[in-house]
This record gives C-alpha cells, structure tokens and sequence, in this order.
C-alpha cells in the first residue's frame, strides 16, 4: 500500500504566523516542510483589494505600536520592505463627534464624555481583578454605564477600538503609541512576499515554492506519539513528524479542523476560553469630497443612539488624496448583522447616516465593499480578545502544543494578541520551540550520530540544493484509508494510528 511521502514539519496556514515559524525552520536546517493554506493566496487576515482605483487593506491597515524605545518588528519589515505609510491621529476623533442633526459636540462634553468612559473601563477593570483575587477585599461600586448618544459612542471607540484592553496594552508599552497606516499599492501583504523571499522561492513578485500548497483545506488531522497525518478536503494526504498549526481562534472554536484523537479537555477549555471580535471595515467610494479634510479631520464619529451604528468613520484623503474614499467600522453584533444583509442594505444604512451628519443633498456613494470575515470559514471572526483578567493558565494552554501538533498564531501571543507582531513573533516563538523539541527528541533517542547534522538527521532534512529536490516525492492525493509511518531512518514502521 502506497503512504504519502513524510515531512519533517506540515505547517497549516499561510498567513504571517506560518510563514514566520516557516522562516525559522528552514533558516536552521529544517527544509523540508509543507505549508498548507485552505485559500488560493497567502497573506491570511493581511489582505488587499482594489478598490475605487487604489489598493485598500480588508484586513489589517495599521503598524502599531511605533516610536519607543523597542522597535516593533513588523514596523522593522515595513521599513525594508519600503512600504508606503501614513502617520494616523486618533487623538482628534472625540472632538469630530456629530449628532444627528450634523453639529459637532462642543469639546467641554465630548472630554467630560470621554473621561466618565475611562473611569468607567478602570471600574470594570478593578472589579474583575477582585473577583479573581478569592483573598482580596470586594468592592461594591458598580462602573457607570453610558447612556447618552455621545457616552455610547465615546464607550465604543474605547472598547471596542483604544482600550479593548483597559490595563496598559504591551503593543503601546513595549514598541510606542504611534500607529501608522498602510498606505501602498502593493498592500501590507508585501511584507510577506518579502519575509517569503529569503526562504522560499519566488518570481516576479509571487511565492512558486512547491513546498507551499494553496487551496488545501485541512480537515482532519490524525496525531500520535509518533507523528502526524493530515487530511485535506479535496482527499489528499500528507504526513509529518510534526505539525505547526497556525488557523485562528475562530476556526479552532468551529468545526473545520477534527482531531484524532480529540483534543483533551484543557486545551478545548482554553481554546472556547478567548473571544474572538469580529471587526469590519467598510469601504465607500464618492464622485466627490464632501466631507471635511485635513490630517486633524481623520477621523470623526457618529453619535447614534444604538452603540456602535456606523459610529466611527475615516476618510482617506491622507492615505490617498482625490481617492474619494471613505470608511465605516463596525464591530462584533453589528459587525455580523452587516454581513448577513446584502450590500445593497448596508449601503442605505450608511447614506442615512452620512446624510444626518452631512446633509440631504450629499451624492450617492458609487461602489461599496463589504468584507466578510466572520462567514469566512477560514477565518470566523478577526482577532481573538483575551478576557480583561487573564489567568497564566490559560495562556499557557493556549499556546502549549498537544503531542506533536504545536499552536500559533497571534492568539497564542501572550502580549501582541490581535496585531500583526503577534503573529510574527507567536510563529517565530512556535519555530524556536519546535527547533529545541527536535534537538531534545533527538538528544534522548540519540538518533543516528553518525550524520554531520544532528538536527537535519532528526527532521530527515537532507541538504537540499534546488526546489525539486525540496519536497519529492509529492504527497499523495486520494490514498487509502489506512497509513504507515515508514520512516525506516526515524525506525518507524508501525501503523501511526
Ligand atoms: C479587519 C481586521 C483588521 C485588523 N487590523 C489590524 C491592524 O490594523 N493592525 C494589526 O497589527 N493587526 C490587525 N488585525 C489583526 C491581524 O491581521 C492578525 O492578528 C494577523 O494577521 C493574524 O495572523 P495569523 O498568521 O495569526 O493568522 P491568519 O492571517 O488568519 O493566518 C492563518 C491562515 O490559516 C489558514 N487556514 C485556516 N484554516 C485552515 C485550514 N483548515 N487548512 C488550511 N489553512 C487554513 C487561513 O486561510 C489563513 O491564511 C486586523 C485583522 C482584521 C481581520
């Protein structure tokens, strides 16, 4: 019976993480890896789209977390990869707020507003802790919940945009709080082109490493104490020693991926434990600007009495000028309601409340773009959102591998969970820790000393000098049911499950 050709890791998930543990293994030897991604690109939750005759960000837009005295690393990458930014002002966005009948609320109520929020959010925050701390003494005062128009508005930019965290959040702590946004043609997923540049092998501008399979769903993963074997949804096969599993916390909480055996329980606990926002940008385009300009005009908010209705919007004459663009965010309930309705719907929504805020005789927008992350089913959500109280047993479960299938991904990320850098340091972290897993396996098996590289002896990582040689043969498509490990190197030849 024919088995799939063995690897020495399967890493699922193209995005920033799995290409950055991707790096790490190859970059020490590990070279033959595969890297299965269920969508036709990579990039995952970093993703451009023209739109309006410029090239938008549906994912993530900003590089945040600039200007300290750490240097964030994707802001590192941006910089070599001569990526086009803009500097974004989010400090002026609660002086540009609106009511309904299109004035701007005079600054003395939006900062009184403002602060009433604050404390509010310190409120909760104190609350959690003690309800957490069994010793601690309880406190009775119950935080304050907005009310008015401009309270839910001002509550909504700082939960569900500054301070979804409302102790200091490491991103702003540890790389500074500026945050600038992508503003290039060739849009934030340059970056990876570049960063995939230096390990696989590209041309003209695209990724054409065989080692990287696109449009391979993962559907059921099989692990046992002596390696992995991995189903897609188009029946094909591939099996490794190990597996880097880089699918959000959205897709882990669905049921795309099965396991067997099942994951144990501590590990579900901690998986269904993280929320997950879902966090939607949507894109309108105008014959013209009717909206105010300039850099302290970015952003400005829409004082509705249902939180979070078309509450915070940006124009993007700063990103690119004359593009006539404007964007709506929407988060988690509205967020979904959007995506259920059609195009068509959302569109009038917003007219109706541009028009309050700017007047009946505003032109139509032309084209509108609704990104769709929560019905993706490779995504099912945006980012993940630790609770306020964090326990170092659940983030330790929520990285820790089980077996030999190890977890990453910017939920992983004890401190940049939901940035960009959290995926790129979570992957680079998950490839170190399968780098020492190897060595150590390796040490106690004492594994065939007698080759050079103990490392490559372990992996069955051969030197490897073109991309033919890289992966060959190819994994097996529409094998039987039962398979062998035969690694007759690593002495398997029992039926791994
Ligand atoms: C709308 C939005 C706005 C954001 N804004 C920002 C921002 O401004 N700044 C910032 O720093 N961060 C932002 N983020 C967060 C940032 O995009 C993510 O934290 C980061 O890109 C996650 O990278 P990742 O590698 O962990 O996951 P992903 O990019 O999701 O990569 C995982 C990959 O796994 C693939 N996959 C899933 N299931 C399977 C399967 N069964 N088989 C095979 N492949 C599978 C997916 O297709 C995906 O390509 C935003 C995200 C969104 C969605």
């Amino acid at each position: 019976m024919e088995s799939p050709a063995r690897s020495s890791v399967i890493i699922v998930g193209a995005g920033i993480s799995g290409l950055s543990a991707a790096k790490v293994l190859v970059e020490n030897g590990v070279e033959d890896i595969i890297i299965l991604e269920a969508s036709e690109r990579v990039g995952g939750r970093i993703r451009k789209q023209e739109f309006g005759g410029v090239s938008v960000e549906l994912g993530a837009g900003w590089v945040a977390g600039v200007g300290g005295t750490k240097i964030n690393p994707v802001w590192d990458l941006a910089k070599q990869a001569n990526l086009r930014t803009c500097f974004s002002d989010y400090s002026n966005a609660r002086y540009n707020i609106y009511d309904p009948s299109g004035k701007i609320f005079p600054s003395g109520i939006a900062a009184d507003s403002y602060q009433k929020a604050v404390e509010s959010a310190m409120q909760k925050l104190k609350n959690e802790e003690e309800k957490n701390d069994l010793d601690g003494t309880k406190n009775t005062d119950q935080p304050c919940s907005p009310e008015t128009p401009i309270e839910l508005a001002i509550d909504f930019i700082l939960h569900d945009f500054e301070m979804a965290e409302v102790e200091p959040i490491s991103t702003y702590v540890d790389f500074g709080e500026k945050e600038f946004l992508v503003a290039d043609e060739r849009g934030y997923e340059h970056l990876l082109y570049k960063m995939a540049e230096k390990f696989l092998f590209t041309s003209d501008g695209k990724i054409s490493d065989s080692r990287l399979k696109l449009n391979k769903v993962v559907r059921e993963l099989q692990h046992s104490r002596n390696g992995v074997l991995v189903t897609t949804e188009d029946d094909c096969t591939y099996q490794a020693n190990y597996l880097i599993l880089s699918a959000s916390i959205g897709v882990l909480q669905s049921d795309l991926i099965s396991f067997k055996p099942p994951l144990p329980r501590w590990k579900l606990e901690a998986i269904n434990e993280l929320d997950v926002i879902v966090y939607t940008k949507i894109f309108l385009k105008f014959p013209y600007k009717f909206w105010p300009a300039g850099a302290e005009k970015e952003f400005f908010m829409y004082a509705h009495e249902r939180r979070g209705y078309y509450t915070f919007w940006q124009h993007m004459e700063n990103a690119y000028p004359g593009s006539n663009i404007l964007v709506v965010t929407l988060t988690n309930g509205e967020s979904k309601r959007v995506e259920a309705q059609s195009d068509q719907e959302t569109l009038k929504e917003a007219m109706d409340v541009l028009r309050k805020m700017f007047g009946p005789n505003i032109p139509d927008a032309s084209d509108i773009l609704v990104p769709r992350w929560w019905n993706n089913r490779f995504q099912r959500g945006s980012y993940s959102n630790y609770p306020i109280y964090v326990n170092q047993q659940l983030v330790d479960n929520i990285k820790a591998p089980v077996g030999r299938i190890f977890f990453t991904g910017e939920h992983t990320s004890e401190k940049f969970n939901g940035y960009v850098h959290g995926g790129y340091l979570s992957g680079i972290d998950t490839g170190n820790a399968l780098l020492d897993e190897i060595k150590e396996s390796q040490r106690k098996n004492l594994i065939q000393p007698f080759l050079v590289d103990p490392l490559l002896a372990l992996t069955e990582s051969l030197s490897l000098s073109t991309q033919a040689d890289a992966v060959s043969p190819l994994h097996k498509c529409d094998i039987p049911t039962q398979h062998f490990l035969t690694s007759t190197k690593l002495g398997f030849s029992e039926p791994i499950l």
